[in-house]
């Protein structure tokens, strides 16, 4: 069931199409990944669903209300994770909860729970009373996403949410993240340049590029759509006349003894290809797999170079993160 759809959502600032006539939907419990190159229209997607920025023209409906003309109604179902630190690193977190909690208008009685049950939930209940300036950048992050949880939302929306984080603190995030999405069913939204972070996380994703959907579906679809897994196998013979069952892949070369095989799976194949040649007494005498990683995908649908823009990003988030911690 669609959670939120986007219809022919357009966003210009002055001449410039920053997102260009955009419709997709995100499924109701679903990991969403946003992906694409700097400038790409992500962040502006994101504002106008999450209400922060009014689209020039098109529609958003979220659980069936309109977004657009409903925004209260609509923040009260929305988490927003932005990718600046947001977080008052001279307040404890327990005080940055709170403040959120006020401005969400979490009644009086329920507050205390409501933030301790956030801060819990994130690892940070022993640390709770500590002045977030003290917070390593993995805990800090732990606690935006906190803060967007005592609004106890149905969708949480994460802007990048681990850029700048070391790869330790990145899988706590993300840990973290799969946990509210799959003990609550909470659907998740992420906005990310890290094609790592959007493997571990994403059920669906979009390729922005230039203000439109360059591409949507699954990571295995996508994956299989740049042609699949290359299984390279060394017989211990010619390999110039052996064929192999359509439904176990295709031969796509043969040289001497060395054969290549597209397949859309590599894992389960390999063990039934071999099963296949030695039912034929053809001895395999290696195999190496050549996967389609997520790297691929982007690079055909954003036709970018990824490496460079985010490592320029990283540098950009931890300057910011420096400014805002005072440190
Ligand atoms: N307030 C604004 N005024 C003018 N132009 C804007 C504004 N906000 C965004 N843009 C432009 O719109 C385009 C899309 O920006 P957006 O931040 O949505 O991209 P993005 O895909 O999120 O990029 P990044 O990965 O760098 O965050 C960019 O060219 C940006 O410069």
């Amino acid at each position: 069931m669609n959670t939120i759809s986007i219809n022919g959502l357009t966003k210009k600032f002055g001449d410039f199409t920053a997102v260009d006539d955009v419709s997709f939907h995100i499924n109701r419990g679903e990991i969403f990944g946003l992906l694409g190159p700097n400038g790409a229209g992500k962040t502006t997607t994101l504002k106008a669903i999450t209400t922060l920025g009014k689209p020039s023209s098109g529609s958003i409906t979220a659980f069936g209300i309109d977004v657009v003309r409903s925004p209260k109604q609509a923040r009260k179902m929305f988490g927003y994770v932005p990718q600046a630190v947001s977080a008052d690193g001279d307040l404890t977190g327990y005080e940055n909860l709170l403040i959120f909690a006020k401005l969400f208008y979490v009644n009086k009685n329920e507050r205390d729970k409501r933030i301790n049950n956030a801060l819990e939930y994130m690892g940070l209940s022993d640390r709770s009373h500590d002045l977030v300036k003290h917070y390593s950048g993995g805990m800090m992050r732990r606690l935006e996403i906190a803060q967007a949880l005592v609004n106890r939302p149905k969708v949480l929306f994460l802007d990048e949410p681990s850029i700048g984080l070391d790869p330790s603190s990145k899988r706590q995030v993300w840990k973290y993240i799969k946990r509210l999405n799959e003990e609550f069913g909470m659907t998740v939204v992420i906005t990310t340049h890290d094609m790592l972070e959007a493997d571990e996380l994403c059920h669906r994703i979009a390729i922005m590029n230039s203000g439109k959907i360059a591409v949507i579906d699954t990571l295995f679809l996508l994956k299989k759509s740049i042609g699949g897994d290359i299984i390279s196998l060394s017989l211990m013979e010619s390999a110039l006349n052996v064929s192999i069952p359509d439904d176990l892949g295709m031969i796509i070369g043969n040289d001497d003894n060395r054969l290549l095989i597209s397949t859309d799976n590599a894992e389960t194949a390999i063990p039934k290809i071999i099963r296949h040649f030695e039912g034929n007494g053809i001895v395999v005498s290696s195999v190496t797999v050549n996967k389609q990683t997520l790297d691929d995908v982007f690079m055909k649908y954003a036709k970018s170079s990824l490496q460079s823009q985010s490592s320029m990003k990283d540098i950009r988030s931890v300057r910011r993160s420096f400014v805002r911690r005072g440190r």
